[in-house]
């Protein structure tokens, strides 16, 4: 099992420095894949935080290959002794005064609606959308094994991360995107009640995996995630933070500089009581999947690929498309 999970990582490091690409950026250093870029701060031999910007337009969608990015780019980090905080954000479309970074005029467009005079108006940020559905939905079972095995492999990565992590939600955080969000050591999320943030998957015909609801339980406590989980919650900012799901909600233009501040507080504790307190808190939920990942697998492969669930998929799908007026 190490030696398998040693073997993979030199693989996605293979893959990482052919995808990557670095540059130096006043004084700053980035580096990026097509679905991610990561940029760092601070001065060379001091500790430095790194910003992992999420770009995988229109929703940043939890895809394979964004999956993989995100992998090689997180082992990347981890593998770099001078970083030790690592905020997740999404690189996605703004809106007022800020910068459109990602999106091609194309995407523009489809990240736009019109008002009623024709005008275009950008549509609400997204963090992530979660789990792409388009791998989940009309493929073959040897596919969404492979599928699932990447998603597995984020959140034991994400989970189990030695790094201080810090999600800085910027947009709408269902399912997937709570995931990523929940797995982070804190989360600082833009006080805006378009986005919203949960586990919505009974929503959609589909149930949370049980590391997943571990994950929430141990977030929110046992009762709260019961009912959010059944009713497939979606919290906007205020009733995020009351039933814990987010730690804190900022005006949308200080999340950034909130989220920078906190993990200036967290880096001034020693590393290792911090990292030997949390993997005392997180192992034996992550021991949990680990020593049942291929059940995991084999059940999630069997359960996506039924005509019911994959029914119940292409509705949502459905749905999807056409609600835009
Ligand atoms: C045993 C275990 C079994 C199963 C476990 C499975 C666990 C699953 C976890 C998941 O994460 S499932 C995914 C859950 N995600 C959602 O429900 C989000 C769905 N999307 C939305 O609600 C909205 O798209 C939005 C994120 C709020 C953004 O809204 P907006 O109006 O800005 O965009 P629009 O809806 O028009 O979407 C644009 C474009 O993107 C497609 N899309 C949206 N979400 C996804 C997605 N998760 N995967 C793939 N594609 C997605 C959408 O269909 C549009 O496509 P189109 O332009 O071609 O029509």
């Amino acid at each position: 099992m190490a030696m398998a999970l040693r073997a993979a990582s030199r693989v996605l490091l293979r893959a990482g420095s052919r995808l990557g690409r670095r540059e130096a950026v006043d004084g700053a250093r980035r580096f990026a894949n097509k679905r991610v870029l990561v940029e760092t701060e601070g001065a060379a031999g001091a500790t430095r935080i790194a910003v992992m910007k999420f770009r995988n337009p229109p929703v940043n969608s939890l895809s394979l290959d964004f999956l993989t990015e995100f992998v090689i780019s997180l082992e990347k980090l981890e593998n770099d002794k001078s970083i030790r905080g690592v905020i997740l954000t999404s690189d996605s479309l703004k809106r007022g005064n800020q910068t459109k970074v990602a999106a091609t005029e194309k995407t523009e467009e489809k990240r736009a609606t019109r008002d009623h005079g024709g005008r275009l108006q950008e549509r609400p940020g997204i963090f992530s959308a979660g789990l792409d559905l388009l791998e989940m939905y009309g493929r073959n079972p040897a596919h969404y094994a492979e599928y699932w095995k990447a998603v597995q492999e984020l959140w034991l990565r994400l989970y189990l991360s030695s790094l201080t992590l810090m999600s800085a939600i910027n947009g709408a955080s269902p399912a997937g995107g709570c995931l990523l969000a929940i797995t982070c050591d804190y989360r600082i999320m833009a006080d805006n009640p378009k986005y919203t943030i949960g586990l919505n998957e009974s929503l959609l015909g589909i149930v949370a995996p049980f590391w997943l609801k571990d994950n929430y339980v141990n977030t929110i406590g046992h009762r709260a995630a019961e009912r959010a989980l059944q009713l497939g919650t979606l919290f906007p900012p205020a009733e995020a933070l009351k039933v814990g799901v987010v730690d804190e909600v900022v005006p949308e233009d200080q999340v950034h500089s909130k989220t920078l501040s906190v993990m200036a507080k967290w880096l001034a504790i020693p590393d290792h009581s911090r990292q030997l307190t949390k993997t005392m808190m997180r192992k034996a939920t992550a021991d949990n999947l680990i020593k049942q990942r291929e059940a995991d697998i084999q059940n999630f492969a069997s359960f996506i690929s039924r005509d019911s669930i994959q029914k119940s998929l292409h509705m949502y799908l459905e749905k999807l498309k056409h609600k835009k007026g």
